[in-house]
């Protein structure tokens, strides 16, 4: 059973570990926090045991009358990976602990490339984990195009990708977030950083991607166009995607207009929290003209990167192949809508 350390304890972290429990060869063996607040409260509920991240803190939670488990240093020491999901720059501070621990260790995608061995997408690179002491699991937008251009390179050959990322201000919870009215490039410089980084998944690709941030919470809304290497009937694309257990093909029947309802039929599915694990493609988005490829499709920030994360565990510690474990997650979780 592998035992699992989860430092950083937020949107991403909560979310891992709840991943993490369901699986059968992991077990979440305690959660790292900073401070006493509610995630604190509900992480003890679920039954995971709490560590003080920050030592001079540790008095906090006893303030709050929350029990503590020992400090970070005792998780990173006992556990066999560490799932490093504190805010970005945080983990590449503690990169120096998992060292010294000698815990192969997990970032997320608000991290640098270059803090880690390998950057990681369970569809696109699952292998060049394995053995790696640290790995990057790449940000929620990397995550979404990265799943959608792997089956595209392999059936067709990519000869270009270029993307228009419609991103969420915040997530709900982030009150200090912006814009409240108004749609900002961001950044206004081009590429956004998502296009180098889908390229530490795929070093030899053609990408340029432009960003934008506009008042909402949901989710991002990608707009992708692909030139293949050959044309292609979007009937043909629409049947290997149908193939992709991380793409979910809205269907024009469902009448989901926007990522609002994509929520709600989320919530009404009876999903955790409303996540969306799987990039959301509408269907009739899907077109060709000669080479060219465009869609539209959906990202949900909060979860995509989650089965991500639990896919990266059994790579760096080499106990499944990239088959055998994406499909144990997506099993267990109840991907595939
Ligand atoms: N949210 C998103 O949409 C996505 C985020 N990511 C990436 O995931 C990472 C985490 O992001 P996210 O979950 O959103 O961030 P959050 O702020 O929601 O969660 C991070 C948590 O880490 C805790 N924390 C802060 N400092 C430390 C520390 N020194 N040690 C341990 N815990 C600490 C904070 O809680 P407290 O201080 O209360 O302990 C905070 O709640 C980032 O790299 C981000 O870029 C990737 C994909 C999507
Ligand atoms: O990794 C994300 O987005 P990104 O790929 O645009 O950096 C997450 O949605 C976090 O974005 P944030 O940096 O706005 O919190």
């Amino acid at each position: 059973m592998l035992q699992v350390a989860i430092n950083g304890y937020g949107t991403i972290g909560k979310r891992v570990a709840d991943a993490v429990r369901e699986q059968p060869d992991m077990e979440v063996l305690g959660v790292a926090k900073t401070r006493p607040n509610f995630e604190a409260e509900t992480a003890i509920d679920k039954g995971f045991p709490l560590y003080a991240a920050v030592e001079e803190r540790e008095h906090l939670f006893d303030e709050a009358g929350l029990e503590i488990a020992g400090p970070v240093e005792d998780l990173v020491d006992e556990a066999d990976v560490v799932v490093d999901a504190t805010p970005s720059g945080i983990g590449a501070q503690n990169k120096e602990l998992y060292e010294e621990y000698d815990t192969p260790a997990l970032y997320q995608g608000g991290e640098d490339a270059d803090l880690v061995d390998v950057s990681f997408n369970a569809r696109s690179n699952f292998a060049d984990a394995a053995d790696a002491d640290h790995v990057r699991v790449v940000s929620c937008n990397t995550t979404g195009l990265s799943r959608v251009i792997s089956p595209l390179r392999e059936a067709y050959g990519v000869e270009k990708v270029r993307a228009t990322l419609v991103r969420r201000g915040g997530d709900p919870g982030q009150t200090d977030r912006g814009p409240i009215n108004d749609i900002l490039p961001n950044p206004v410089t081009i590429p956004s950083h998502h296009g180098p980084d889908v390229e530490t998944i795929f070093p030899d690709l053609d990408i340029d991607t432009l960003g934008m941030k506009v008042p909402a919470t949901q989710m991002h809304m990608h707009s992708l166009n692909v030139t293949l290497e050959e044309e292609v009937d979007a009937d043909d694309v629409r049947e290997l995607f149908a193939d992709e257990s991380r793409l979910f093909l809205i269907p024009e029947r469902m009448n989901i207009d926007g990522s609002g309802k994509l929520k709600e039929y989320a919530l009404d599915a009876g999903r955790p929290r409303g996540d969306l694990w799987e990039n959301c493609i509408w269907e009739e988005s899907i077109s060709t003209v000669g080479n060219d490829l465009y869609l539209f499709q959906g990202i949900h920030q909060e979860s995509d990167v989650v089965p991500e994360n639990v896919d990266a565990i059994r790579a760096v510690t080499g106990s499944a192949d990239a088959e055998e474990s994406i499909e144990r997650t997506n099993e267990t979780l109840g991907i595939g809508l």
